[in-house]
């Protein structure tokens, strides 16, 4: 096989919660230099799905590669590739902003004076000049998730997974945190976000895949003209194949 190494690639990745939920055999492949984006309705799979690939999740079938690299296999050398945010933003809610962003810099292999100047440009990039000495537990949830975007891209990931990012975010922060992915990506990185709105995927993704129901059922057409009702025909056409069946 010829080409750049993918970012991701998952192969049949498949995993199954008691009841039957889950995941059920994604492949799904994230390139250097595009934004992947997955929608898909409430309890659809997204966040198991970018468990899974993370290696937070061990699947019951399927593989994933990170940079080439086999998840099962990946050592520090790989993970520090990797910026993610899914789950809890942030490690320690009793630290200012500041001291998270070092935190974050530093586990993910920066030297102390990399990880200063790496901290003080993500938090231009993020606006959060103001906020570096406020204890985390006292910020704002918009503002709690700008530090926790800036924690998870501080250390310039070439790998980054992003679960709803802009969901509490204000107008502001939504166009900061688009910049910031479209400028990472122009230098080769490769994006997997997942998200509710439409408008803004529209807006930054190369490609977007519909989840129901843990599979994934299609793509949608970014320059489209009514990404909307395609989510919805996409679904409903799922949802209608499967009862018949
Ligand atoms: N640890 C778990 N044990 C059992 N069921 C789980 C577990 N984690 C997730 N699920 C179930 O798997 C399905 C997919 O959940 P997931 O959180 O991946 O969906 P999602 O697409 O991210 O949803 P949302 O848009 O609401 O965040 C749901 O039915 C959820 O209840």
């Amino acid at each position: 096989m010829s080409g750049p190494v993918a970012r991701i690639e998952a192969r049949a990745l498949a995993r199954e919660f008691r009841g039957g939920a889950g995941v059920h055999g994604i492949d799904l492949v994230v390139a250097p230099g595009e934004v992947h984006a997955i929608v898909g309705l409430n309890g659809a799979g997204k966040t198991t799905l970018m468990r899974l690939l993370l290696g937070m999740l061990r699947p019951d079938a399927g593989d994933v590669r990170v940079d080439g690299v086999d998840v099962r296999k990946a050592g520090p050398a790989t993970w520090r590739r990797v910026g993610h945010l899914v789950d809890t933003p942030l490690a320690y809610a009793e630290l200012d902003a500041r001291a998270n962003l070092l935190a974050a810099a530093r586990l993910h292999g920066l030297g102390r004076q990399e990880a200063t100047a790496a901290v003080a440009a993500v938090i231009a990039e993020f606006d959060l000049a103001r906020y570096t000495d406020v204890r985390t537990s006292r910020l704002s949830l918009g503002n709690r998730q700008r530090v926790g975007l800036a924690a998870a891209l501080a250390h310039d990931p070439q790998v980054i997974v992003l679960d709803e990012p802009t969901s509490a975010l204000d107008p502001a922060g939504v166009i900061l945190l688009r910049e910031s992915l479209l400028r990472r990506v122009e230098a080769g990185a490769g994006v997997l976000v997942s998200s509710h709105h439409l408008d803004e995927v529209a807006r930054i993704a190369d490609r977007i895949t519909v989840i129901n129901d843990g599979r994934a059922i299609g793509a949608l057409d970014p320059a489209g003209v009514d990404l909307e009702r395609a989510f919805f025909a996409a679904v409903h056409a799922d949802d209608r194949a499967r009862s018949a069946a």
